[in-house]
């Protein structure tokens, strides 16, 4: 194929000169687009989750770590995804994760887990291509807007139900592990037994949940925002009630307090109160979160970056969601490697209000990559290295793979 020159109209090029020397490029650019995806490996790490992480393999020396949320039938499907990609030019990130969701619907199967599954490719393109090109992976989304991105710690207590039990860890979270932002969850047993689909919530459990948050509300204060998490818990009668309930605290958002499909139902909701409503980490792609973002079903966009299609998805999930002044707060339970993703796109997104971190109780969430302080503060800074900027330790993968788990081959 040929493509005129600009300069001169009479010039032919091929589209390789185009993007070689002739350009003013790097001289060895030529080079680098030869790239061919030799491999894709899978090992599911036992975290506090099934942590999947992705490896691809390419003829040019690096290697890609990427990660999916999580375990169970997803090594299978990124086995039939890797002859979509072998053979590929790892650069062109955007073609190939068309091409895997093309090729998987052409197979008859694209649920959440087939999306899962490539959006752990995706990641482990943009720390391979980040690699080859020598840049960090935000570079790859279009650059900075922040140097560091939020998180916010999601807490548990042995009894999750006790108000003041929540409020004593809500404060040593922010006192002692200097976080600024953190979520509890609210489908607790509130007179019933844990809270459930479609439940109705009677007056007393209104008010034991609504007791909950005032008392990590008020016992953070302006140290910190607080979220609740209703896991699609509540009828959504029950959850404007309790949603009404909440607007005289400072709840930061109420999460999931129905199911997200039912786009009218979700929407009623949150058009019913003042608190803030998020949902997002169980929708798929952008065409997923169309309707929640474009139809205002939604205050804040919860995305999971490994999960829902990947870095550039999740970009683009934040691009439709400002066009309607909508934050995205990252939903996210992964091992370093999917949560420095997600850090890469907040880095790299103008509405980026957080990412989840789940493990601050595991104790050895680092110790998976050899880099330290991912975060410090409650605060992750983004690395200039190539990629993610994080190497897997592989003795730590190694100490910690789930049982039947074979480490991956060295690069
Ligand atoms: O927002 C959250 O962190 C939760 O919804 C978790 O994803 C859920 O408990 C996973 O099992
Ligand atoms: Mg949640």
């Amino acid at each position: 194929m040929h493509y005129g020159n600009l300069r001169d109209p009479n010039a032919e090029y091929t589209m390789r000169d185009l993007s070689s020397e002739t350009m003013g490029l790097t001289a060895d650019r030529g080079e680098r687009r030869d790239v061919e995806i030799t491999d894709v490996q899978t090992v599911i790490v036992d975290g506090n989750y099934p942590w999947t992480l992705v490896r691809v393999y390419t003829d040019a020396g690096p290697v890609g770590n990427g990660e999916a949320y999580w375990g169970g039938a997803l090594p299978e499907i990124i086995e039939r995804l890797t002859p979509f990609v072998v053979g590929e030019n790892p650069l062109d990130i955007d073609r190939l994760y068309e091409h895997m969701v093309q090729k998987m619907s052409g197979e008859g199967s694209i649920a959440g887990k087939d999306i899962a599954a490539i959006s752990g490719i995706e990641l482990a393109l943009h720390d391979v291509a980040g690699k080859i090109l020598d840049v960090p992976a935000y570079q790859l989304l279009g650059g900075k807007y922040r140097d560091s991105v939020r998180t916010y710690c999601d807490c548990h207590t042995e009894d999750e139900a006790d108000p003041e039990a929540c409020a004593d860890e809500a404060e040593r979270v922010v006192e002692e592990l200097g976080y600024d932002a953190l979520k509890f969850d609210l489908d607790v047993p509130s007179g019933h037994e844990k809270d459930r689909a479609n439940r109705h919530l009677r007056r007393p459990e209104i008010e034991h949940k609504a007791e909950i948050v005032r008392q990590v509300t008020e016992r953070v204060g302006d140290r910190a925002d607080a979220a609740f998490d209703c896991h699609w818990a509540f009828a959504s009668g029950s959850a404007k009630r309790l949603a009404r309930e909440l607007e005289q605290y400072d709840v930061w958002w109420l999460e999931d307090p129905v199911p997200p499909e039912n786009h009218d139902v979700q929407r009623e909701v949150t058009q019913s109160t003042g608190t803030p409503i998020a949902a997002g980490e169980n929708v798929y792609r952008t065409h997923g979160q169309r309707r929640l973002i474009t139809e205002e079903g939604v205050d804040i966009v919860a995305p999971d970056c490994p999960k829902v299609g990947g870095m550039r998805e999740t970009a683009k999930i934040a691009t439709l969601a400002d066009m309607f002044y909508l934050p995205v707060a990252m939903h996210n339970v992964s091992s370093p490697i999917g949560t420095m993703a997600s850090a890469h796109v907040g880095a790299a997104i103008p509405n980026a209000l957080a990412v989840e971190y789940h493990s601050y109780e595991l104790g050895w969430w680092e110790d998976l990559v050899e880099e330290d302080d991912l975060i410090v503060d409650g605060y992750m800074d983004v690395p200039e290295e190539p990629g993610l900027g994080l190497t897997l330790d592989l003795d730590a993968v190694e100490a910690h793979l789930a049982e039947g788990q074979e480490l991956f081959d060295a690069a």
